[in-house]
């Protein structure tokens, strides 16, 4: 049963539930249905947002327009972070979905998995072989559907299908509409005499190994969105063992022993109660958990819940502020926040088969006639995400600053077969359309940042959005990274398959200096949020949840979401969040004998 407020819950749902799970986002639905295969066992999914079927969803279900779904609007929590003095002192807008299926509802398709060194780096961390690349082999091939493009091309050539899932519940599919002055370009680029070195062709970049550029796989089937709400709860929403209640926040979870005191360090407290509000003002009620309480509210939710709880560092929560009991002393939560910088690079370009073709603000027949064949058949330009490439790449050695900075810092990859950064190809102008001219864009992302942010409280109201602090570019290495990145890019754009289509760059940061004030002046965010309820070694005295994703310290409560990954990936977040949701999903069943 879907209940779309908290008045819909019947009276008698108080302790009704075996498991509870917090937050109806990527790694929430995943985890719900997977317990709810077992049909004597109870969930219901507590989500903040609102439903992703409704008049409004056109934004987040054609894949193109995605882009006017977030930042800002209904489905995005609106978060902004607090000034960064790396990036120029300017707020940047911090979405987050804020709707069934999570960010997996606003996000940008791109289905990047990392590589094998990364999830290594993960088992070595934390202790437990069970989360390297092979153990998780399983789970890798679990949540994924690798189905056909929009346009049904054939593919070889463009992935490998033998490392892709062919019988889970996430689809994914190659590019659905080619662009065709574009694509040969990018990928004739990498095969191009004098470029192929720096840039090598990738034929599939999930296979562990990432490095070179190729082909983007999305989150898109059907030329719709796949998201954790389509794949892992619509079909499955007539389970009578699963409830969801939507338009509901969970505002703290409670002790089960009422009496608890602040905190010495012992391990026994025991928490299976959340509190729920509609609203500031509504009175909280408790819903109890018979068997524990899954958090998955993501990166920036899951701190705020924890602290607002009285799990965190007790000199801030105890501030006059706040004034939040200390149940659990744990100054790691909240902290060692990891995010993906990122700026584009944009470049005038002659042709008119750009995206700008289908902008909304500049040409109404050309947007009319794409939505008309997006939802009569779910093909054309509408069907695609804003990327059919992508590249991932190590930074050159032979740049004596990136030397300088490797030796000074080491090396953040997970392995010598990591990319450092990431190049994303667009045809067209990624960001509000000029009024003329045609684009492309090519985005640089650090996918291997020094710099560690923070989520801290202002508030001791769940209905007041938390101090986000991604402190981007505030470690030295970034920006040596980045310029590296952003100049790889403009070199990429140097091959002679460019010569007769490329106009000029739109920017005129020539020099160095200058280049590293436009990346000051347009960092963003990538949207790749972790590590802000770290997972670490047993035994470790940093971080928030052990190898099997329970809280440290509290018996009852678990975490399942992107804020357990204490480093980012070399890759965009979903495909990593939806292994580890499969995984954990195993890992209560375990414990729970389902
Ligand atoms: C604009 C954008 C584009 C992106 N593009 C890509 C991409 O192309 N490829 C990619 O791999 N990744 C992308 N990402 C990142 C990726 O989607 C996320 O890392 C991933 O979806 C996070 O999953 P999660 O389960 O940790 O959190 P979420 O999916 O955010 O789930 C958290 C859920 O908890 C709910 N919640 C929070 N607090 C509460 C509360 N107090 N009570 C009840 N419910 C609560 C939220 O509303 C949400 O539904 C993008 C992100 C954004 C924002």
């Amino acid at each position: 049963t879907v209940f779309n407020s908290k008045a819909e819950l019947p009276e008698d749902v108080g302790d009704k539930y075996d498991f509870i799970v917090v937050g109806g986002g990527t790694a929430g639905l995943v985890i719900a249905n997977r317990l709810t295969e077992n049909t004597n066992t109870t969930v219901l999914v507590i989500e903040a947002g609102g439903s992703n079927v409704n008049p409004q969803n056109l934004n987040i279900t054609a894949p193109f327009l995605t882009t006017h779904a977030s930042p800002g609007g209904p489905f995005d929590w609106n978060y902004t972070t607090t000034p960064q003095l790396g990036v120029s002192n300017q707020s940047i807008a911090y979405p987050r979905g804020f709707v069934l299926g999570g960010t997996s509802s606003i996000n940008s398709f791109a289905y990047t998995r990392g590589t094998s060194e990364d999830y290594d780096r993960l088992a070595n961390v934390t202790g437990e072989p069970g989360w390297s690349w092979d153990a998780l082999q399983p789970y890798i091939f679990k949540h994924e559907i690798l189905t056909p493009p929009a346009d049904g091309h054939n593919t070889t050539g463009q992935l490998d299908p033998s490392v892709h899932g062919h019988h889970g519940l996430l689809g994914t599919s190659a590019p659905g509409f080619s662009q065709t002055n574009f694509d040969f370009r990018v990928i004739g680029t990498t095969q191009a005499d004098g470029f192929s070195e720096e840039f090598p062709f990738r034929l599939d970049m999930n296979s562990g190994e990432n490095l070179g550029i190729g082909w983007q796989v999305s989150s898109i089937s059907n030329g719709s969105r796949s998201s954790s709400a389509t794949s892992y709860f619509e079909p499955f929403m007539n389970r009578t063992n699963l409830d969801v209640l939507l338009n509901t926040r969970v505002i703290r979870i409670v002790s089960d022993d009422t009496d608890d005191e602040v905190d010495s360090g012992c391990d026994s407290l025991s928490i299976h109660t959340v509190e729920i509000a509609s609203s500031a003002d509504d009175t909280p009620t408790t819903l109890t958990a018979s068997n524990e309480l899954i958090l998955s509210s993501g990166a920036i939710g899951t701190p705020q819940i924890l602290m607002l709880s009285g799990i965190g560092d007790p000199s801030s929560l105890s501030s006059p502020s706040l004034n939040i009991s200390t149940i659990l002393a744990n100054p790691s939560v909240g902290q060692n926040l990891s995010d993906h910088p990122a700026a584009s690079q944009i470049w005038l370009v002659n042709s008119t088969e750009t995206w700008e073709a289908f902008a909304s603000t500049r040409n109404f027949t050309g947007f009319d006639s794409a939505l008309e064949e997006w939802e009569n058949e779910r093909k054309g330009p509408f069907s695609d995400a804003l990327f059919n490439q992508l590249g991932w790449l190590r930074l050159n050695e032979s740049d004596p600053d990136v030397t300088d900075a490797l030796t000074e810092f080491g090396d953040p990859a997970a392995g010598p077969n990591t990319a450092h950064f990431e190049l994303l190809f667009s045809n067209g102008f990624l960001g509000d359309t000029p009024a003329t001219g045609n684009y492309m864009t090519i985005l640089t992302i650090l996918s291997t940042p020094f710099s560690r942010g923070t989520v801290t409280l202002t508030s001791p109201s769940a209905f007041q959005p938390p101090l986000i602090d991604p402190s981007f570019l505030s470690h030295p290495f970034d920006l040596i990274a980045m310029r590296a990145g952003m100049l790889s890019a403009r070199r990429f754009v140097t091959s002679p398959l460019w010569s007769d289509y490329v106009i000029s760059r739109t920017d005129d940061a020539d020099s160095i200096d200058d280049l590293d004030v436009f990346i000051r002046n347009t960092t963003r965010s990538a949207y790749h949020v972790v590590g802000t309820a770290s997972m670490s070694a047993r035994n470790e005295s940093w971080g928030v949840v052990d190898p099997d994703l329970k809280v440290k310290g509290v018996e009852g409560v678990r975490v399942v979401d992107a804020s357990v990954l204490p480093f980012t990936p070399s890759g965009h977040t979903e495909a990593i969040v939806y292994i580890l949701a499969e995984k954990a999903a195993d890992l209560i069943k375990e414990d729970w004998g389902l």
